[in-house]
């Protein structure tokens, strides 16, 4: 079992994990979920001693990670799947992982065929795609055989058939009885594949609870109701009949806790005229993000394209949607948008279906103070037929999954 207990991580001014408490049971999956820079990474690599805490601790199975006798034996974990010497192959990574580990090396070849990479064994790793890397990143977790196993983003890059694929050996080892943690972004593809989920949001836990009873409070059913009529005396009627009511962006409301025909028969007892009536079903992906939108660090904001869409005669370039050259677009022409971004990660809906259980010190809403805005792919329909390269000053692509630099640089 892992177990954190007020654990805490400050960089500077910056808290990556604050004050978390939470069980990691065996015989179970179980899903760590928070958006981009939510602290997911950071808690990981404290589990594995990789990071100090700055307060609190975290054991496991009742010891710090570096007081465990032979620890690569006891926990695997896949880290950053890109923490390969590139010029080895996958066979030499995964052999001089083992020799440290004191691991035999028929073991390797055992990995290497559980995660389909024999085939690619002796080729270098540096040629591979971003789904061999992560399968070479299981391998390795794999090698020691242990009984805890630590995956942060393991689909990442996969294909649906490897997604398909890592969702049944996780469910198969922690079928064996082992602890498996894994984080993710994905709500849909952990309720698919984890037991148990631990949602986090600016290092805070925002939820610890069951797959199953995540569902059954975030996937209720609700009606669209919808009237030309001021609504103000069918909300009271609804809420004195014990209905939730909620206000949707597009002026409908949403209401819980209620039957169709009791909301018609309301209305119609009300002379309220309704324009729409309709069941919804809330996904757990929308109730997910619901839950986490007050924390989410980066949002992207509307490509205005200043200065791209002129009405006269265009360069030959812009005529076909391309970007024209760098000259052309200095890039302090791009303004954020003012007013709701239709792209944004997390659509703010208010007041949707139930409260989320158990949340632990949201912060309010809003972007963080340090939130940045990384690029974003243009919306389907802005996108060129043909788009030339980027110009040499683009701005560099979202950061990637963190990585072991991160810990390199703090020491
Ligand atoms: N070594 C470090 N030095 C300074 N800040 C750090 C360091 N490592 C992480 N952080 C910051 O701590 C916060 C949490 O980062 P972390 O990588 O743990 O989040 P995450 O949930 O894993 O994110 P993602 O889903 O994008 O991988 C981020 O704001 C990150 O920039």
């Amino acid at each position: 079992m892992i177990e954190a207990v007020g654990l805490t991580k400050r960089y500077g001014v910056k808290t990556a994990v604050d004050n978390l408490t939470f069980q990691v049971r065996p015989g179970a999956v179980t899903g760590f979920l928070g958006p981009n820079g939510s602290g997911k990474s950071t808690t990981m690599r404290m589990i594995l001693g990789l990071d100090a805490p700055t307060s609190g601790q975290v054991t496991v199975g009742g010891r710090r990670f570096r007081d465990l006798p032979n620890a690569p034996r006891q926990v695997g974990a896949l880290l950053d799947a890109k923490a390969v010497h590139g010029g080895r192959s996958a066979r030499q990574h995964l052999l001089c992982l083992a020799q440290l580990s004191g691991i035999p090396a028929r073991r390797v070849d055992e990995v290497l065929g559980v995660v389909g990479l024999q085939e690619v064994a002796h080729r270098r790793s540096k040629g591979f795609s971003l789904g061999m890397g992560q399968r070479l990143g299981i391998a390795g977790a794999l090698l020691g055989d242990p009984q805890v196993l630590l995956f942060d983003e393991p689909v990442n890059g996969l294909d649906p058939e490897g997604i398909h694929w890592v969702r049944n050996l996780m469910r198969k080892l922690a079928g064996e009885g082992r602890t498996v943690f894994v984080s993710s972004h994905l709500m849909s593809e952990m309720a698919l594949t984890a037991d148990h989920l631990i949602v986090i949001g600016r290092g805070q836990l925002l939820a610890d609870m069951s797959v199953k009873d995540f569902i059954a409070r975030n996937s209720a059913g609700y009606a669209r109701v919808r009237t030309p009529e001021t609504s103000e005396k069918l909300v009271r009627a609804l809420s004195e009949a014990g209905a939730h009511v909620q206000p949707e962006q597009d002026g409908a409301l949403r209401v819980s806790g209620l039957a169709l025909p009791h909301i018609s028969d309301l209305a119609f007892d009300l002379g309220v005229r309704l324009h729409e009536l309709s069941p919804h079903q809330a996904s757990l992906e929308e109730a997910y993000m619901r839950m986490t939108q007050a924390a989410v660090d980066y949002r992207s904001t509307q490509d205005q394209r200043f200065g791209l869409q002129q009405a006269g005669p265009v360069p030959a370039q812009a005529q076909y949607g391309g970007y024209p050259p760098p000259h052309a677009a200095p890039q302090h022409q791009w303004q954020p948008a003012p007013g709701p971004n239709p792209y944004q990660t997390a659509p703010p809906p208010q007041g949707f279906g139930a409260p989320p259980a158990g949340p632990v010190g949201v912060s309010p809403a809003g972007p963080h103070p340090g939130a940045m805005a990384p690029p974003v792919a243009a919306p389907p329909t802005a996108v060129p037929p043909a788009v030339p390269p980027p110009p040499q000053d683009a701005p560099p692509a979202p950061a990637a999954a963190p990585s072991l630099s991160k810990r390199e640089s703090e020491s």
